[in-house]
């Protein structure tokens, strides 16, 4: 049914910011051509623009044009920028080397912005303050503020590693336009930490963490090095914690859209692929956005319903694929000809006839304008490469095409989509 709808004739006249389905294509006010908002899609226009505006009100340059220019230069709009914030022995200091080791990025803890060398700000902090838990929040906030702004945290990004410590510091630093991307909380049973903490111990050469019973180094020339940090006491952890537990609640609320908890109660390797994983993800945009979705299941998983309802719920177009092959033969149209003797016979229809009808259907203006789902194909890699190759990603793997984008949980589906009028600018 929804196959009838729109379709060549439309000729381009609906505008493709006008809302999903059915709108009078006589009283359009414009005339859009689907392929801009396309191209503003693939190359993350809209970003781009929110970014550099985000930047230009936060920095108030004097002269905005330079500004826009050099920032768009540096083209680091996507690297890390992760605050790990958890209870004491959570594991954040492991994580966030792993992290940063991996990401390549800075890591960025009170004592490391203090011990700076070439920062007065720093020297004047330690000259005042021996015992870094004493350094007032707005010292410790302009010293994050003058590193981050450090030619390699601007192209490699930033990891801050249990900063900020309380609701005071999280807005400090939100004032000065430093927003992290994502933000990592690590979480654990108090009991299972206050335990965990007495096992700690410091490689004084490398700063790298270890632990006597879950993370021992196999070398002995490190583990005879290795010293026992302070604070670590039963009491002292424990003090900590109530401490932590205070702030933490009221600092959550302050990243309200970028918040995951990873539960730091398993092993450091899992703890680890799981923030990676989501200091990996990209945040959904605002940007006007054509849902694609590719439906993929074994025969009998109520792919044909689901499409169905997505279709309905989402004004998208309903493309199933088998059912094309059929309307094809029944319009007794051209490739409807080549298909009939593989019907009669019946036999496989070879994938470059397939890839034709699904192709002319995709790129109908309906398909490109309302977005559509797709079902009942592809069956195989091969397929998948295709209709790759022919431009029809799915809109969510449309950013990762090396990994032969196509979802393989129906229900994936869903979260790449949003009600429609909401993906309109
Ligand atoms: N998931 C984990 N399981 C077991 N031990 C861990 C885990 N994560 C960290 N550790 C160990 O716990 C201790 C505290 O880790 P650390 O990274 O210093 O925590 P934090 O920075 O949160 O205080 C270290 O000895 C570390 O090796």
């Amino acid at each position: 049914m929804t196959r009838r709808r729109g379709g060549p004739s439309d000729g381009g006249l609906q505008g493709a910011g006008a809302p999903h389905g059915g709108m009078d294509a006589t009283t359009a006010p414009h005339r859009i051509p689907p392929e801009m908002p396309q191209y503003g899609e693939a190359n993350h226009i809209f970003e781009l623009m929110q970014n550099m505006l985000e930047q230009l009100l936060i920095h108030q340059p004097k002269d905005p044009i330079l500004f826009m220019i050099s920032h768009l230069q540096r083209d680091n709009n996507n690297v890390p920028k992760i605050v790990i914030l958890g209870p004491p022995a959570s594991g954040k200091t492991t994580i966030a080397m792993w992290l940063c080791k991996h990401l390549n990025s800075n890591l960025l803890t009170v004592e490391n912005l203090i011990a700076r060398e070439l920062s007065s700000l720093a020297a004047g902090a330690r000259r005042h303050y021996q015992d870094v838990t004493k350094v007032p929040s707005t010292l410790l906030v302009r010293l994050i503020q003058e590193r981050v702004s450090e030619e390699d945290c601007i192209r490699r990004g930033w990891i801050l590693d249990g900063i900020p410590e309380t609701r005071e510091q999280a807005l400090m630093i939100q004032t000065l336009g430093i927003t992290p991307r994502h933000v990592i909380v690590l979480s654990s049973p108090d009991t299972v930490l206050i335990e965990r903490n007495l096992g700690k111990r410091i490689d004084p050469q490398t700063g790298e963490i270890y632990h006597t019973t879950f993370d021992w180094p196999p070398e002995a020339e490190i583990q005879n090095r290795l010293v026992v940090p302070e604070g670590i006491s039963e009491l002292e952890t424990a003090r900590k914690l109530l401490e932590y537990h205070r702030n933490i609640i009221r600092i959550l609320p302050a990243y309200p859209k970028v918040l995951k908890v990873i539960s730091a109660d398993q092993p450091c390797m899992d703890v680890f692929y799981q923030a990676l994983t989501y200091a990996q993800t990209s945040h959904r945009s605002n940007a006007p956005f054509t849902p694609r979705v590719l439906l993929c299941g074994p025969v009998g998983s109520g792919r044909r319903l689901q499409a169905a309802l997505l279709a309905q719920k989402y004004g998208l177009v309903n493309v199933h694929c088998g059912q094309l092959l059929k309307e094809a033969v029944a319009d007794k149209s051209k490739v409807g000809e080549l298909i009939q003797p593989y019907f009669q016979k019946k036999m496989a229809v070879p994938d470059s006839i397939i890839m034709k009808v699904l192709d002319q259907r995709l790129s109908q203006q309906d398909s490109v304008q309302k977005g559509w789902v797709l079902h009942g194909f592809p069956r195989d890699l091969d397929q998948a490469h295709m209709l790759h190759s022919l431009g029809h990603q799915p809109s969510r793997s449309s950013q990762r095409p090396q990994k032969a984008g196509f979802f393989c949980k129906r229900h994936l589906a869903w979260g790449s989509l949003r009600p429609h009028g909401t993906d309109q600018a």
